[in-house]
């Protein structure tokens, strides 16, 4: 049997899986693609692996390239519209907003409830492959190259330095993540779908000294782009944000399809990949049990402390927008940081 009939025959046969793939893989649209390449190479058993060997994914699918989208398009198409929660596929062009006139700042300026704020992106080349279908260290050491051309031009605030995690000590390593700043090798799902293949070469972090400006290069995405810093002011680092990526912008080109925005290895993070978070305590929320509900309700994900599928700790939380496509970045930073104000006020009146 091949690779390609064996992940089906695992996930038809899966009656319990919940995952979007396992919703939207039909039979007609398995025997559609099962034939079908990319120019990069790329195949549905690319796209499908992680969620076919975890059948507990959420969302199961993942892009082999930028292409993918394109090429197997109406099995993305469903999941994004389902995952998204929108009628069609039809995301706006980049709307970042007045960054000098944004109308909000500090969320907690009493420094009470909320520890830390952060704002990332995601972006990919066009020309490199997404991790399952990356065949060699020389594509991810390309990247790399080419990014770091870009990253030493950038002056003042964002100036930094680049680690390779080929020369990280295993302290400095274990530091950087346990401070929040580096990514870790230990999801199973970015696995099965290529992410720690050739680990760790080609993976790094470029910050400025004062860790506030942050970039992952061939985490899960090609490239992350963050910018963090303790507190609520949730203006300063969106700000810094976005004159990072309108500087980047000027150097390199990024994946971008009509009606798809910026393109991202998950197709979680398609759009204006924009996750805008903080560390928030709300012990109360969570004792009552009705963080989960609200959180819904406002359109917002709470994670734990060390992030995806991680547990909370100290009733301190990890809250941020759920929807990254159909909205615009100015949008989805509003809708974050509404939900933020809501949840601050509901833990207040408890
Ligand atoms: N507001 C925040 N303050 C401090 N650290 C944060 C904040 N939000 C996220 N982090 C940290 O960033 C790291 C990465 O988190 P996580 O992997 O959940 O999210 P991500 O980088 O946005 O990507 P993805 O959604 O693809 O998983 C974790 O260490 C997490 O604790
Ligand atoms: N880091 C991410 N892209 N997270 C979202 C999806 C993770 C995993 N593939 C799932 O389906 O549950």
């Amino acid at each position: 049997m091949s690779e390609l009939a064996d992940l089906w025959a695992k996930i038809e046969g899966a009656k319990d899986c919940k995952s979007l793939l396992k919703k939207y893989l039909t039979k007609e649209l398995y025997e559609k693609y099962k034939d079908t390449k990319t120019s990069l190479g790329g195949t549905l058993a690319d796209c499908i692996r992680s969620g076919c060997l975890n059948l507990d994914s959420g969302v199961g699918l993942y892009a082999c390239d930028p292409e993918a989208y394109t090429v197997f398009k109406d099995l993305f198409d469903a999941v994004i519209k389902d995952y998204h929660k929108v009628p069609a596929v039809n995301h706006p062009q980049p709307d970042f907003g007045d960054i000098n006139n944004l109308g909000f700042g500090d969320l907690d300026p009493d420094g009470k409830m909320i520890v830390s704020t952060r704002v990332r992106v995601g972006r990919s080349h066009n020309e490199f492959a997404f991790p399952p279908s990356i065949k060699s260290t020389e594509q991810r050491k390309q990247m790399e190259k080419n990014t770091l051309e870009a990253l030493n031009t950038l002056e003042g605030e964002l100036a930094g330095k680049y680690y390779s995690l080929e020369t990280m000590t295993k302290d400095e390593q274990k530091q950087l993540i346990e401070d929040h700043f580096l990514f870790k090798d230990d999801d199973r799902f970015l696995r099965d779908a290529g992410g720690y293949s050739f680990w760790p070469e080609g993976r790094g972090i470029f910050h400025n000294p004062s860790k506030t400006f942050l970039v992952w290069i061939n985490e899960e995405d090609h490239l992350r782009f963050i910018s963090m810093q303790q507190g609520g002011d949730l203006a300063t680092v969106y700000k810094r944000l976005v004159n990072a990526i309108q500087q980047l912008e000027k150097k390199l080109t990024f994946a971008k399809k009509d009606g798809y925005g910026y393109l991202t290895f998950c197709p979680t993070n398609l759009g204006t990949t924009l996750r805008a978070s903080v560390h928030i305590k709300v012990p109360k929320l969570a004792a009552a049990g009705k963080l989960n509900a609200l959180c819904a309700g406002l359109n917002l994900q709470p994670r734990g402390i060390h992030g995806e599928h991680t547990e909370s700790e100290g009733g301190i939380y990890d809250v941020s927008n759920k929807r990254r496509l159909g909205l615009t970045e100015i949008e989805a930073i509003q809708e974050m940081r509404k939900g933020v104000q809501e949840i601050m006020k509901a833990e207040l009146a408890l």
